[in-house]
């Protein structure tokens, strides 16, 4: 029996002391403010935008969503990044992926100011991530609240053989950056990997995103590993579920998120948390 990671709690956590640190900024008459563009209909993305706007209303925070068809042009989603990047209200910018293919998101994310880049992925906040540079820059929400979680575990990092399946801009590669900044020894696949079970076989602490519901099997973990599931997928059912087979996986593992209350709720605190960091370090630097 492995335990399991309760990420819905200690999310209640994070946000309770979120929340505590919003109300002394609005004290000063300070009100952090998000703002998200959706493009198109994602469902993963649909999910989130509704969680994280419940839930930064709740927190009294301001939360705009700027929604737009999958043709929007470029430049219409360009200029509505400029005003924000003007909007004294707005501490935190999320241009939610995935983007259509007609856009441009290395442009998209590079317009964003980098002390509003909630995400962490503009070039310079993922620069300093890699060089493991001190001070204060976003990172990605999500490999936040995976170290977060890892922490409150009290999962050892130094020397730990990881191993991240899926490599995009938003997981993968923060979190290999994150991991490697922490003494970790990190391995990412990707589609390319040979052999994959063989590597994964290997892995101390397992983490897994690539958007594939069920990917990972029992046959794929190492006895004792700590099993971290990304996904956010449907079954044909329509039923959420992740990357990792669960109820396959979980005799196995010594702990395991699931799907959903597992890494999700994490993001979203996460995201809260950093967009009142954001709001303190642009007037406070
Ligand atoms: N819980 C949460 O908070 C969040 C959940 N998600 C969810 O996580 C999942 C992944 O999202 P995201 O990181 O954006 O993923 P992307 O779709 O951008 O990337 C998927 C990754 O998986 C890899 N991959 C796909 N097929 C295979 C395969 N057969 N073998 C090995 N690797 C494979 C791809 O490899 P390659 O690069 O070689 O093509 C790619 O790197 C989705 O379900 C998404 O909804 C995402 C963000 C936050
Ligand atoms: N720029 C950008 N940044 C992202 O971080 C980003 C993105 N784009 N695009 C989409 C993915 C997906 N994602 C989720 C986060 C939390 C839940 C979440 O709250 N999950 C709950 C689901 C609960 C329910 O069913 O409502 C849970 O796992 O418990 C879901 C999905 C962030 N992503």
């Amino acid at each position: 029996m492995a335990i399991l990671i309760d990420g819905k709690q200690l999310a209640q956590k994070v946000n309770a002391q979120t929340q505590q640190r919003a109300a002394e900024l609005q004290d000063q008459g300070i009100t952090p403010g998000i703002a998200v563009i959706l493009v198109g209909d994602d469902p993963a993305s649909q999910i989130y935008t509704r969680n994280k706007h419940r839930l930064a209303v709740q927190m009294g925070l301001k939360s705009d969503l700027y929604r737009f068809p999958t043709d929007v042009k470029q430049a219409t989603v360009l200029g509505t990044i400029k005003e924000l990047n003007a909007d004294d209200d707005i501490d935190a910018i999320i241009v939610q992926e995935p983007l259509p293919d007609h856009l441009d998101a290395v442009t998209i994310t590079n317009a964003i100011r980098p002390d509003k880049d909630v995400d962490g992925l503009h070039p310079s906040n993922l620069g300093k991530l890699f060089a493991n540079q001190p001070g204060h820059y976003p990172v990605a929400c999500t490999p936040r609240g995976i170290m977060r979680i890892l922490a409150h575990y009290e999962v050892p990092l130094a020397g730990a053989n990881v191993v991240i399946v899926g490599r995009s801009i938003l997981v993968g590669k923060p979190l290999l950056a994150l991991l490697n900044n922490a003494n970790a020894t990190v391995t990412m696949a990707g589609r390319h990997t040979q052999d994959l079970h063989q590597l994964t076989e290997q892995a101390d602490i397992l983490i897994v995103a690539t958007g594939i519901a069920h990917f990972i099997g029992a046959d794929a973990v190492k006895k004792g590993a700590v099993v971290i599931d990304v996904g956010m997928d449907r079954l044909p059912s329509g039923k959420l579920t992740g990357d990792v087979d669960f109820d396959a996986v979980e005799p196995l593992a010594k702990m395991i998120t699931p799907v959903p209350g597992g890494v999700g709720p994490m993001t979203i605190a996460s995201l809260m948390e950093q967009t009142v960091d954001l709001a303190e370090w642009r007037r406070n630097g």
